[in-house]
Parts: structure tokens; C-alpha cells; sequence
């Protein structure tokens, strides 16, 4: 029986929730999956009381599954932010929903529709999975800035956070390098407010480990850091190579939560393969 049949399951009678969901994480980035394909797409006040672990189950974003709006697409995934904005990409989420969908229909090829476009999904394990995402871009007008700067030498800064590569795989990230600890908390909202990006801005905070290596962390909208950014770890690589700190197309980030392989292809999109897991199920 596929992991997604619950989604038809009734709630027990004393339930006072309705909605079913599952729980899956991509190194330990979590989210709540809900259905629309049978449900409507929950108000964003919904959204914010899921995503806050003292009022709802806790999530980092909440993905709805919902009618393909692409032809030849499995399903068309909402992204929401814990504020119940949503967001144009997410990386760790889309090897997730491919695996729920992949479990559903038995394919291990499939194409998920976003507002970023459309996401080639494959199958690389029983919990292994592989997302094509992109193109990226440095324009500034597709990041999005709010003028028109050099995208790859950022003129803003914030404390030892400075000479940051700004661009978008879908959602808009700004990449810097550095080669000391960083108080990303304390450092990284600094950046994300700035007026230069009128829908703020993913920080990473990369550190080179060798010509084919990065290490990173990233303080994600609307504002937490995160254990793993899969656009984000995308960005970086590319920025990385931009800049000449690293070298070739393929390329390992490990973040907190755990390691992303990425490879970047001559079209400017990004493959990106890591693990999956599952979580749980309930209602909300
Ligand atoms: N918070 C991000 C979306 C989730 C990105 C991240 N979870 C990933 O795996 O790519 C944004 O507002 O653009």
C-alpha cells in the first residue's frame, strides 16, 4: 500500500483535526506533506500553525501536492514558508515528494511542476534520490534585486558576511565565502532585510574545503537556519565555481544535516542527489 494512501484515511471520530499529512525530512530539513488533489490548499494562517512545532506537528515548510498544471507532470507542488508565504523552489523537499510519488505510482523517472519551473525526478535508491533543478541565473532582475548591481560581487555587507554572488535557482539566495566561524544568526538577517532584495534572500555561508568541497550552512527565508538547503547547496556550488574556488562539475557540500552531491550541467541547471527519509503521519 503506498505511503500516500493515508491521505484518504479518515480521522478517527474524537479527532478534532481533520487533515491528514506526512511527515519526511532531507537531512533533517523537515516538511509537512498535505494533498490537495483531494483537499484545498490550506489558508496561510493554517500553514503558520502547522509549521509551529508548540501549536502543530512542526515543519519547515509545508508542500501541498497538488493537480499538475504542466503536461506530462506527476503533480504540481505548493511551497510554503513557516509565515505562510511561499516560496518558488526547495531542493530537500522536492527529492521528498518524488519519493512519496515514485512510492505511489511505481515509477523511479518522474516530472514535478513548480512555481520554478518543471523538475526532472529519478530514483537513485530505495531512499536515494536525484532533482535536476534550474537554470541558475546571476541576472539581477530574475534574483530578484531591487537594481541592477554586480550580481557576482555584491556591494553590501554584514560583519565578515561581504563580497557575496547573488542569483536564483527559482528562489533567490545570496552566496558568501568565508574561512572562519560565523555567528550566522547574528550576521545573516542583516542581509536578508536589505532593501536590495525586495523578497529577501537565502544566505549561505560557504567555506571551500578543497577544489571540489564546500562545506555550508544557510539562514533561510523568512528567517532560520536551517540543517540543510538543497537550492541552496546548488547556488553555492555554482557561485563557488564562478568564482574559481572550485574546479570541474561535480561537486560535494556537506551542510549540518547531513551531504549533498551536486553537479552542475553545461545548461546551467543543477543535479542535485541526497537521502530521504520518512517521518510520520497524523492528521493536523
Ligand atoms: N525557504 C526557502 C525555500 C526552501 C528552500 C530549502 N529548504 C531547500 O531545500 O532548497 C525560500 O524561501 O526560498
Amino acid at each position: 500500500m503506498p505511503v500516500t494512501d493515508f491521505f484518504a484515511v479518515a480521522p478517527p471520530a474524537a479527532q478534532p483535526l481533520s487533515r491528514p499529512f506526512i511527515k519526511m525530512q532531507g537531512l533533517r530539513n523537515h516538511f509537512v506533506f498535505l494533498d490537495c488533489r483531494l483537499h484545498p490548499v490550506p489558508s496561510p494562517a493554517d500553514i503558520i500553525r502547522i509549521c509551529d512545532v508548540h501549536a502543530g506537528v512542526g515543519a519547515e515548510q509545508v508542500i501541498t501536492i497538488e493537480p499538475p498544471r504542466a503536461a506530462n507532470a506527476a503533480a504540481f507542488m505548493g511551497i510554503h514558508n513557516i509565515d505562510g508565504t511561499v516560496a518558488q523552489a526547495c531542493g530537500n523537499a522536492t527529492r521528498c515528494l518524488a519519493w512519496l510519488l515514485f512510492d505511489e505510482t511505481g515509477q523511479e523517472e518522474l516530472l514535478i511542476d513548480s512555481l520554478g519551473g518543471p523538475l526532472q525526478c529519478r530514483k537513485e535508491g530505495p531512499w536515494d534520490v536525484s532533482v535536476t533543478l534550474g537554470p541558475i541565473t546571476t541576472d539581477w532582475a530574475r534574483v530578484p534585486l531591487a537594481r541592477a548591481v554586480d550580481t557576482q560581487h555584491l556591494p553590501l555587507a554584514s560583519g565578515a558576511l561581504t563580497d557575496g554572488v547573488a542569483l536564483s535557482i527559482g528562489n533567490p539566495h545570496a552566496v558568501f565565502f568565508v574561512d572562519q566561524e560565523i555567528d550566522i544568526p547574528a550576521l545573516a538577517p542583516g542581509i536578508a532585510r536589505d532593501p536590495l532584495f525586495p523578497e529577501s534572500v537565502n544566505v549561505g555561508v560557504a567555506r571551500v574545503v578543497d577544489a571540489t568541497t564546500l562545506q555550508l550552512a544557510v539562514w533561510e527565508r523568512p528567517g532560520m537556519l536551517t540543517q540543510a538547503c538543497g537550492t541552496g547547496a546548488c547556488v553555492a556550488a555554482y557561485a563557488g565555481r564562478l568564482r574559481g574556488l572550485l574546479r570541474g562539475s561535480d561537486f560535494t557540500v556537506h551542510l549540518p544535516g547531513g551531504t549533498l552531491r551536486i553537479r552542475l550541467l553545461d545548461d546551467g541547471r543543477a543535479v542535485m542527489s541526497g537521502p530521504v527519509a520518512f517521518c510520520c503521519t497524523g492528521y493536523v
